[in-house]
């Protein structure tokens, strides 16, 4: 099995609060993985290890071991001695993360997406129309927008102004896609159309996806990752558990 990503002994502080302990688990590089537990349990901390987000919060400490495939095999971004790691501009970029409310930029829908296009990956100015273009149409947005490129991206929907924020992800050419709880904030048919777009996605990325929602969970996972208390309590494979075991599971930790 190829892995995607490797977290090994990892430990995170943020001052004398202790959220991450010896945690260790593998990604695999098709499919999605899911993190879930309870509120709390260190699900969003352990995703922004992943981009080394957590070093933008005062009093973050981060010890142990990150590697992620970001294009030429598995390589440190934490803890790999002697090994000096990417510039940080570059593992943002190539970690793409889409976040539970979605943050578009208070600009038009094209210049979310050709913004970051020229200032992030230096994309040249010939490119950015084209890119732009495919960028839509991958999260399928560009029939609904396509006469409305000029439209300020707030005036979108929710579900569209997220699958805004996926496409501007994707249109970095990303190895990993982290996703924070995606479908949180949107409507019942809103998440369906974000869950479909994210099992489509799963072929061509590995994805790493924060849910609450066990159902959620056992719908998109081919494994999840079940934290307690900023350890991983057990790791379940596709089809090992279904979704009131896994809210059974969660439950115990009351
Ligand atoms: N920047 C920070 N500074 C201080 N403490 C933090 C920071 N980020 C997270 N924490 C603490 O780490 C613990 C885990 O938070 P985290 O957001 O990772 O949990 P979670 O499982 O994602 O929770 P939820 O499901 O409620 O979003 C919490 O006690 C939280 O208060």
């Amino acid at each position: 099995m190829n892995i995607a990503v490797r977290v090994s002994g990892l430990h995170v502080s943020f001052g004398a609060r202790h959220v991450l302990r010896e945690v260790d688990f593998c990604v695999p590089a098709a499919g999605i993985t899911v993190l879930a537990g309870r509120s709390g349990s260190g699900k969003t901390t352990l995703l922004r290890s992943l981009n080394r987000l957590n070093e933008t919060f005062p009093g973050c400490r981060t010890t142990g071991r990150v590697e992620l495939d970001l294009g030429r095999g598995l390589e440190p971004v934490y803890g790999g001695s002697g090994v000096r790691p990417r510039p940080l501009n570059e593992i943002r970029r190539l970690v793409g993360m889409v976040f539970q409310t979605p943050d578009v930029l208070p600009v038009s829908v094209a210049r979310n997406i050709a913004l970051p296009l020229k200032v992030v990956a230096g994309a040249p100015a010939t490119e950015i129309e084209e890119r732009v273009r495919r960028a839509l149409t991958d999260v399928g947005l560009w029939e609904e927008v396509a006469d409305r490129l000029d439209l300020p991206a707030e005036r979108l929907s929710g579900g569209q102004q997220q699958r805004l924020c996926l496409a501007r992800a994707l249109a970095l050419e990303p190895a990993v896609l982290l996703l924070d709880e995606p479908t949180a904030s949107l409507d019942v048919r809103a998440a369906a159309d974000i869950e479909e777009l994210l099992l489509r996605l799963a072929g061509r990325y590995p994805l790493i996806v924060v849910s609450h929602s066990p159902e959620q969970a056992v719908r998109l996972a081919a494994r999840i990752v079940v934290l307690s208390r900023g350890r991983v309590r057990r790791v379940l494979e596709k089809g090992s558990a279904d979704a009131a075991a896994l809210a059974g599971l969660l439950g115990e930790d009351e």
